[in-house]
């Protein structure tokens, strides 16, 4: 491909893009991108540097920290080499970029002001951030990764649906449980351990999924993953990753593999960290079979299938940092009116994935797995109980930390549901959580009503925003105390014990009395 003819299309109405020195045609992409028009128009015709020594995904430490020399080094701070071929159709790769011509092409971004927001980490400024010792709990991590990560990645993972109600309310549910402890109680030795799909792990949370983590650090999902090898927790990663499938499993294995998690075993047995893949079911079902076949040949141990996301959620600062970085970009859009009437509110955003999604593809989505299924994102008693129904063995109660349905119920009041109208649900199946846990004992609530793990979604984010790799075992490490010395306060000693106490929530939002609940 000639890079005259690259350099005529750097527009929305022709959108060309150089990625490791192969041309792509965005332009039908544009409105689809889950990251904004603005990062893929500041790319277009544009030139590039080295890119004939560079490794995919292997990025010098220059371009991490803020010189975005070019579209490659900007798309390989967040996405995983393979995302752009998995994507795009056959005919929208345009083939590799004429090095002959290269000198043809412009350097520099297409911008009137800049970089724009950019997804560049504030290295500099990690001299200004706490010490990591201050930080004492979960929350202490929010500020400092404000000031490292770019204030992209910071509203990428900070905003929430319309009005914040449902990210609010996830995180004040877990005031509304009180304990009811026992006294007099040998607490001496306390077991935190619990088990996911059969397999063992050393604390009742595991590490949920969550998209692009090389936003936060370059390390990416591959950083998280040793960690959860390290401290013998299970980690699901996205299916949207920064870094290959294969680069996280490995990564994990070998983490795992020196021994650094065997110390957090407990009398029940050794912790043993595993991967379990999340899955957003495509629009293409062959591309969704294509992602199983993946997590198969990677070994990752159950596949947690997201439910929730049919569109992608109204996230308003997320969208208004998109905005405002495209009027940046100066150039007029085609449905940006010339006589500065307001632009057309784009349609809903499936970001591609399957709109038509029902119970019914569980079955083919089952028989090409073979293994053990949660389904992730189950907001009501009902669909708990198909779900139970439709033979999976983990149902995964969450509202995808508040950022997908506005008003959208969190997973404490979709758990006391499920007790009152179902309870054979939590018999018959594993109960995972999420949403707003900030605390060890919020995590024991959870476990109280009956829960079996809690996921933890942005507070380990901001952790490894800040503090990059050791940020994370920081944040498990205060995780760990606050469940030792929560379990031994309520007179338990493992999770099981902690599974058989009381507990009593307020009746109603507002109301003041309790409401004892004992176990069935
Ligand atoms: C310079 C190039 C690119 C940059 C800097 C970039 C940046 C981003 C960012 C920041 C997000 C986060 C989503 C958000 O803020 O809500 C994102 C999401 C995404 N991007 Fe890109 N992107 C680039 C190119 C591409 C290309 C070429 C493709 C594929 C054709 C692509 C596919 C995706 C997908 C599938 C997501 C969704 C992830 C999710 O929903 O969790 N990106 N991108
Ligand atoms: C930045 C970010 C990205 C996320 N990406 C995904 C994802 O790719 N797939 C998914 O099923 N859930 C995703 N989630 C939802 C999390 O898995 C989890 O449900 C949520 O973060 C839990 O709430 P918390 O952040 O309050 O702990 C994401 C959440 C955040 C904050």
């Amino acid at each position: 491909m000639d890079a005259r003819e690259v350099a005529k299309h750097r527009s929305a109405a022709s959108c060309w893009i150089v990625l490791h020195g192969k041309v792509y045609d965005v332009t039908d992409y544009l409105p689809e991108h889950p990251g904004g028009k603005s990062v893929l128009l500041r790319w277009a015709g544009k030139g590039y540097t080295d890119q004939a020594s560079r490794v995919p995904g292997d990025e010098p430490r220059a371009n991490r920290i803020g010189q975005q020399k070019d579209a490659t080094a900007e798309y390989s701070k967040v996405h995983s080499p393979s995302t752009v071929e998995e994507t795009l159709t056959k005919e929208k790769q345009l083939g590799p970029l004429d090095s002959a011509t290269v000198e043809c092409l412009d350097n520099g971004v297409n911008s009137a002001s800049g970089s724009g927001a950019g997804v560049a980490r504030n290295d500099a400024k990690q001299d200004a951030i706490p010490h990591i010792d201050l930080c004492v709990r979960l929350d202490d991590f929010v500020e400092p990764a404000r000031r490292t990560i770019s204030e992209q990645a910071f509203t990428y993972i900070s905003s929430a649906a319309d009005t914040l109600q449902s990210y609010h309310d996830n995180a004040e549910q877990w005031s509304k449980v009180s304990f009811i402890p026992r006294v007099l109680r040998d607490v001496s030795r306390v077991d935190l351990s619990t088990c996911m799909f059969g397999q063992r792990c050393a604390m009742p949370f595991f590490i949920a999924a969550t998209a692009l983590v090389g936003l936060t650090h370059p390390d990416g999902e591959a950083g998280l993953a040793r960690v959860a090898a390290a401290r013998g927790v299970h980690y699901s990663p996205s299916t949207y990753t920064s870094v290959p499938h294969a680069k996280i499993a490995k990564s994990h294995g070998e983490a795992a593999a020196t021994g650094a998690g065997s110390g957090s075993g407990s009398a029940s047995g050794p912790a043993d960290s595993r991967l379990f893949s999340q899955l957003y079911v495509h629009s293409r079902k062959e591309k969704t079979l294509s992602l199983i076949q993946e997590a198969k040949r990677l070994g990752y141990r159950a596949l947690m299938i997201t439910v929730d996301t049919p569109c992608v959620g109204n996230r308003d600062e997320d969208r208004r940092l998109k905005i405002r970085d495209e009027l940046e970009l100066g150039g007029p859009l085609p449905e940006s009116d010339a006589d500065g009437e307001p632009r057309v509110v784009p349609g809903r955003n499936s970001g591609g994935l399957s709109q038509s999604l029902n119970w019914e593809d569980l079955k083919w989505i089952r028989e090409a797995w073979g293994g053990p299924i949660a389904l992730k994102g189950i907001q009501s008693a009902e669909d708990a109980k198909l779900a139970m129904e439709a033979g999976v063995e983990a149902v995964y109660l969450s509202n995808h930390g508040g950022r997908q349905l506005h008003s959208a119920p969190p997973c404490l009041a979709t758990l006391l549901q499920i007790r009152r109208q179902y309870p054979e649900v939590l018999r018959r199946c594993e109960i995972f959580v999420d949403g707003g846990v900030a605390r060890g004992g919020d995590i024991l609530k959870a476990i109280c009503l009956g829960a079996k793990a809690v996921g933890i979604g942005r507070p380990l984010l901001y952790a490894m925003g800040a503090y990059g790799p050791k940020g994370v075992h920081k944040a498990i490490d205060i995780l760990k105390y606050e469940l030792e010395t929560t379990m031994a306060l309520l007179g338990a000693t493992n999770c099981k014990t902690v599974s058989e106490l009381r507990a009593a929530t307020e009746r109603s939002r507002g109301k003041k009395s309790m409401s004892p609940i004992t176990q069935e």
